[in-house]
């Protein structure tokens, strides 16, 4: 079973947010959805939710057609970036509110909050008022809250976004521990591919309203569907006429290789045990290349020197010069270089 979207369509006015998109989220995964920003990620985990409706196609949910069930019979919690809770009730109570209002027994209650605050790390903090945590902790709760009432499936709308670039590691780290031991079926929103390739088991690519690939993060990095895919899981160079990735380029200091293209090492740049060079190809063409501290050492490699660039055996390329800025849009995407 899974969750399973088929033929999906969903306009505003005469915008195209989803056009036609199907696919199937495995049961017990970490899915991401992934994707630059207004590609339509957060309308399709809306429309999974119930909390949109889409103009056409269907959504079924761990074997059960949800297409025209409203949110609260979907069996889905869901947590979103800005997460309302409730200011003037405890932790405590915030994360026992679902189970209250389906009139659970209260010892059952207690013993079901107070697991779950040992889950999420936060039982010191059960009489605290949300205001007096920490923005992760306060996510942390979110989820403690959306998992109270064991949902089927767990929805989360970049549930780390407006968090600092060190909380969001942590989380990400502890989100992927927690699945591990809960195993509710995920899916989560983020335009961070570094999030989705840290955590997910399986990523959905989503552009434009549509599925580019879907794929685990090796299988997505290694072996991209297209240009698109390419550019956003990584970085890209031009090297002639092909793609590819920075350290899938062979460096030699003498002609020997075929095909080698001919160029200048303008810039040698050492980021911690890598090495990252500007080559300067006879064509004029600026080409990226990465290796590894012990390699460039080793090959005697500095500013100036006159190199010879190939493809290494194995890369994976692509046809034609992909530009990675051409394809992201807006400035609160990745960085890819
Ligand atoms: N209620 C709405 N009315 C009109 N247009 C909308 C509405 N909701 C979303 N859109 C448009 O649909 C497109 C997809 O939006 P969506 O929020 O799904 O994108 P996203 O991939 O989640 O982006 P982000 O990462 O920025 O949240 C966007 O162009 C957005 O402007």
């Amino acid at each position: 079973m899974s969750i399973d979207v088929n033929g999906l369509t969903k306009r505003f006015g005469d915008f195209v947010a989803l056009d036609d998109v199907s696919v199937s989220l495995p049961t017990g995964q970490l899915t991401a959805l992934l994707g630059p920003s207004g590609g339509g990620k957060s309308t399709l985990l809306r429309i999974i939710a119930g909390l949109d409706k889409a103009d056409s196609g269907t959504v079924s949910i761990e074997g059960t057609e949800a297409t025209k069930l409203p949110p609260q019979k979907r069996n889905v919690g869901f947590v979103f970036q800005h997460y309302a809770v409730f200011k003037h009730m405890s932790v405590a109570k915030n994360v026992a509110f679902g189970l209250e209002i389906r009139k659970k027994p209260k010892p059952e209650i207690e013993q079901r909050v107070d697991e779950l605050l040992r889950l999420v790390h936060l039982q010191q903090f059960s009489h605290r008022l949300p205001s007096q945590l920490s923005g992760g902790q306060r996510q942390r709760m979110a989820l403690a809250r959306a998992l109270a009432v064991e949902p089927k499936v767990l929805l989360l709308d970049e549930p780390f976004g407006a968090l600092d670039a060190k909380v969001r590691k942590e989380l990400r780290e502890w989100l992927r521990r927690l699945h591990d031991e809960v195993h509710v079926t995920t899916v989560f929103v983020t335009h961070d591919q570094e999030e989705a390739m840290e955590v997910a088991d399986e990523i959905v690519v989503i552009n434009e309203g549509r599925v580019e690939q879907v794929g685990t993060p090796d299988e997505l990095y290694d072996r991209p569907a297209n240009d698109f895919v390419m550019s956003f899981l990584g970085e890209v160079t031009a090297l002639g006429k092909i793609s590819l990735r920075p350290h899938d380029i062979e460096v030699s200091l003498t002609p020997s290789l075929a095909g080698g293209v001919e160029g200048v090492v303008s810039r040698m740049l050492r980021v911690g045990f890598e090495v990252r060079l500007s080559v300067l190809t006879i064509d004029g063409q600026d080409v990226t290349v990465t290796l590894t501290r012990t390699h460039a050492r080793a090959l005697g490699i500095e500013e100036g020197v006159t190199v010879w660039l190939s493809p290494a055996a194995g890369a994976n390329t692509v046809d034609g010069v992909i530009n990675p800025v051409a394809a992201l849009e807006s400035e609160d995407l990745p960085a890819v270089v």
